[in-house]
């Protein structure tokens, strides 16, 4: 069986961010990333920082640890990373979960596709904005969300862009026009990660938060779209494992 290299099994939580927002869920964070985000809040999932702390796992010890975790006290695992669309083989953990009824969520930036993609009930894509330092590969974005709709996928597909200035917000508003037909969430940037007082950071976040809200009522292009801030950096601050 092959083995998963995961750095975090955590829950149950709430899902932060984005399409099933308050959902509670498991996470399975695993390690490794294709690109190195200027402001990535999980960083130590690609920077070596973490090295000692991955665990190459199968599918069936993941499975296992969730249930260690969770108990019975949950029915959704959320898959994040780093980027986990990296794991080719990645459906042998999303078939057993689905076999016990449970529901699979997965966050990844758009930069690789996997055929397992339309098993996923919640897929988030992220393409990344200047700010990020990365550059988007418009020629796999599209073919990923060509395959998504030629399976019908797309009603189970959102694209959330994170904003930290008017720039990202330009960039967000070309994405939301090149895919018009999915689902499209704007989230606050987070700027300060090494906060570590989580009412101080949550101060900051609603400033941004409410500057974000100001910037989307005030564009035409960006009108069948929902800002939000990440609820679980509003709780827990910039904490890891929440
Ligand atoms: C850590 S990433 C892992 C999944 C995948 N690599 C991706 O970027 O979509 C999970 C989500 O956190 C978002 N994110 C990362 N750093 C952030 C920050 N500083 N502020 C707000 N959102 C952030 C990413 O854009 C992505 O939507
Ligand atoms: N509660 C909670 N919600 C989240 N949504 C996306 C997360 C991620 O790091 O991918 C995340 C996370 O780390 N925690
Ligand atoms: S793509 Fe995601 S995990 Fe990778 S560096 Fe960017 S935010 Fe971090
Ligand atoms: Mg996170």
């Amino acid at each position: 069986m092959n083995k998963f290299p995961v750095l975090e099994i955590f829950g149950p939580t709430i899902q932060g961010e984005g399409m099933v927002v308050g959902r509670k869920t498991m996470f399975v964070r695993t390690a490794g990333c294709d690109y190195s985000c200027a402001w990535c809040d999980s960083a130590f999932t690609w920077d070596g920082s973490a090295k000692d702390e991955i665990e190459r796992l199968t599918a069936d010890e993941i499975v296992a640890r969730l249930k260690e975790t969770g108990g019975t006290q949950f029915d959704h695992v959320t898959i994040s990373g780093g980027n986990p669309a990296l794991l080719a083989k990645l459906d042998e953990l999303i078939t057993p979960l689905h076999q016990q009824g449970i529901e699979v969520a997965l966050e990844t930036q758009g930069s690789r596709w996997q055929d397992w993609f339309p098993k996923i009930d919640d897929l988030t894509i992220s393409p990344k904005p200047p700010s990020s330092k990365m550059n988007t590969n418009w020629d796999i974005l599209d073919g990923i969300i060509q395959q998504l709709r030629d399976h019908q996928r797309l009603t189970n597909t959102s694209i959330k862009v994170v904003i930290f200035d008017e720039t990202d917000l330009a960039y967000a508003e070309d994405v939301h026009e090149r895919y018009p037909d999915v689902a499209f969430f704007l989230q606050v940037g987070n700027d300060d990660l090494e906060e570590s007082k989580p009412a101080t950071l949550a101060s900051e976040l609603l400033d941004k938060y409410e500057w974000l809200i100001d910037q989307v009522v005030a564009s035409s292009r960006l009108n069948r779209v929902r800002v939000l801030p990440q609820v679980h950096a509003l709780v827990w601050g910039n904490k890891r494992g929440v």
